[in-house]
């Protein structure tokens, strides 16, 4: 646990923020790369503990991954999936969801455990499909042992898998298709789904290793049996970790580039654009890449973020500094991630005297406006990244707030207190 008092801002930021490569690229890269025709390279790949957990799983199943070279990791696919390892699947969601489907081609048994909260997080339809598809499994959460089938799939006509918990059974599911002797018709029988743009990521990276993917019905996907062909592959800046920074533009008035920020993506996190600007920012891009410009206006919002579901708690935390009131919708899911950020977030904002309602998919936030609470205090993290960015957030225009532990923001972005300390120390000088 690493104590943090967040730095207040007593003025406006300026300064362009480098913000590392996309966890989400980065992990369904690292798998396609595992199971690909060849040797592929990854450049812009994510440096932080969900993508070290994914190197060092693919790696007891086979792989070989060399990323001596920050720059250019090099990655020599599976042979034949090794029997036997124990993957630490940390607290990370792509590993836990992505990583069981490649061991279930093992011709023997993996072991899976994981953080304590890991176990809270929803595995059970993830778990069921793949005994559908032929492979044993001793349980419906972390930790579990699985045992393989090399014939995994061989007489599955449709997998039908109830995805409302979480996008990532299905993401996980796709990624290893192709290397099924059928390939894989994948059908979503639940009632609502979250991230669907997480899933079109999926299908967009398989589809440029030249896997045939038909999502032309809604909620189904058919994935052709095939190679995965070894790449070069480039992973984009993390754009949800980018909207941290975006927000503190638009909470102080100030001025914030992030470089390298796509025009067209499939990353959700780009949603964030849309968003600063209901809320008052002027959001453009410039030669030097996306740019905010707080306005000194900052409006409550009423968000439906059920397809961009990582941003709720940056999007909470701006919505908490507005003024009026803000609405976010469609969220229940989340309840599932790093933590339940629904309650985590009602309660740490609770406790700084910000006025929340929690209701079991949504979130009303009474935003402090010109008036912020005085006394500040202790803001607890939950092991969850994205906690912490709010609290830094917050903690711009409330003094005295602290992090109980700011060390779970090195899941995806370990930079991320030198970044923000450097960022909010321009309204400063
Ligand atoms: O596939 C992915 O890379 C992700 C999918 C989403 O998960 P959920 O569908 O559980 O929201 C997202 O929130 C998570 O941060 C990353
Ligand atoms: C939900 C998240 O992560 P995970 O990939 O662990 O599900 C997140 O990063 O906001």
């Amino acid at each position: 646990m690493t104590a943090w008092s967040t730095p207040v801002a007593t003025g406006a930021v300026g300064g362009t923020v480098q913000v590392p490569g996309s966890k989400s690229e980065t992990n369904r890269a690292l798998v396609l790369a595992a199971l690909a025709d060849g040797p592929g390279t990854l450049s812009g790949a994510l440096e932080a503990r969900d993508t070290q957990l994914m190197r060092d799983a693919l790696t007891a199943l086979g792989a070989k991954i060399d990323d001596s070279d920050p720059l250019l990791w090099r990655i020599t696919p599976i042979d034949e999936v090794t029997a036997g390892a124990t993957i630490d699947c940390g607290l990370a969601g792509t590993v836990m969801r992505f990583v069981p489907p490649v061991a279930a081609l093992a011709p023997g048994t993996v072991d899976f455990t994981g953080d304590t909260h890991a176990k809270e997080r929803p595995m059970a339809g993830l778990l069921q499909a793949l005994r559908d598809l032929g492979a044993g499994v001793d349980g419906d959460s972390l930790p579990f042992t699985l045992t393989g089938n090399p014939d995994l799939g061989a007489t599955t006509r449709i997998l039908e898998v109830d995805s409302s918990a979480t996008s990532q059974y299905i993401s996980g599911l796709l990624l290893v298709a192709p290397r099924l002797p059928q390939g894989l018709t994948v059908e979503h029988v639940g009632d609502t789904l979250p991230s669907l743009p997480h899933i079109g990521m999926t299908v967009a990276w398989l589809r440029d290793a030249g896997v045939v993917v038909d999502d032309a019905v809604p909620r189904r996907w058919r994935v052709q049996p095939g190679p995965i062909a070894a790449r070069e592959a480039r992973v984009e800046p993390d754009l949800t970790n980018a909207a941290v920074f975006l927000a503190a533009a638009a909470v102080t008035g100030g001025e914030v580039t992030v470089p390298g920020w796509p025009t067209e993506t499939d990353q959700p996190g780009d949603l964030i654009r849309d968003i600063l600007a209901k809320m008052g920012a002027e959001v453009d891009f410039t030669d030097a890449g996306l740019r905010v410009r707080g306005t000194g206006v900052l409006h409550g919002i009423d968000v439906d973020l059920h397809p961009a579901s990582e941003l709720t708690p940056v999007v909470a935390a701006l919505a908490a500094l507005a003024s009026g009131e803000s609405r976010l919708r469609n969220i229940g899911h989340i309840r599932g991630h790093e933590t339940d950020r629904l309650a985590a977030l009602a309660t740490e904002f609770g406790r700084l005297g910000i006025g929340v309602e929690e209701e079991s998919d949504a979130l009303t936030i009474t935003g402090v406006g010109s008036n912020p609470p005085g006394d500040g205090g202790t803001f607890a993290t939950y092991a969850d990244h994205r906690m912490a960015h709010a609290g830094a957030i917050v903690g711009l225009r409330l003094p005295q707030v602290s992090l109980d532990d700011v060390s779970c923001t090195s899941k995806t972005m370990p930079t991320f207190p030198q970044l923000w300390t450097d960022l909010i120390a321009t309204a400063q000088s």
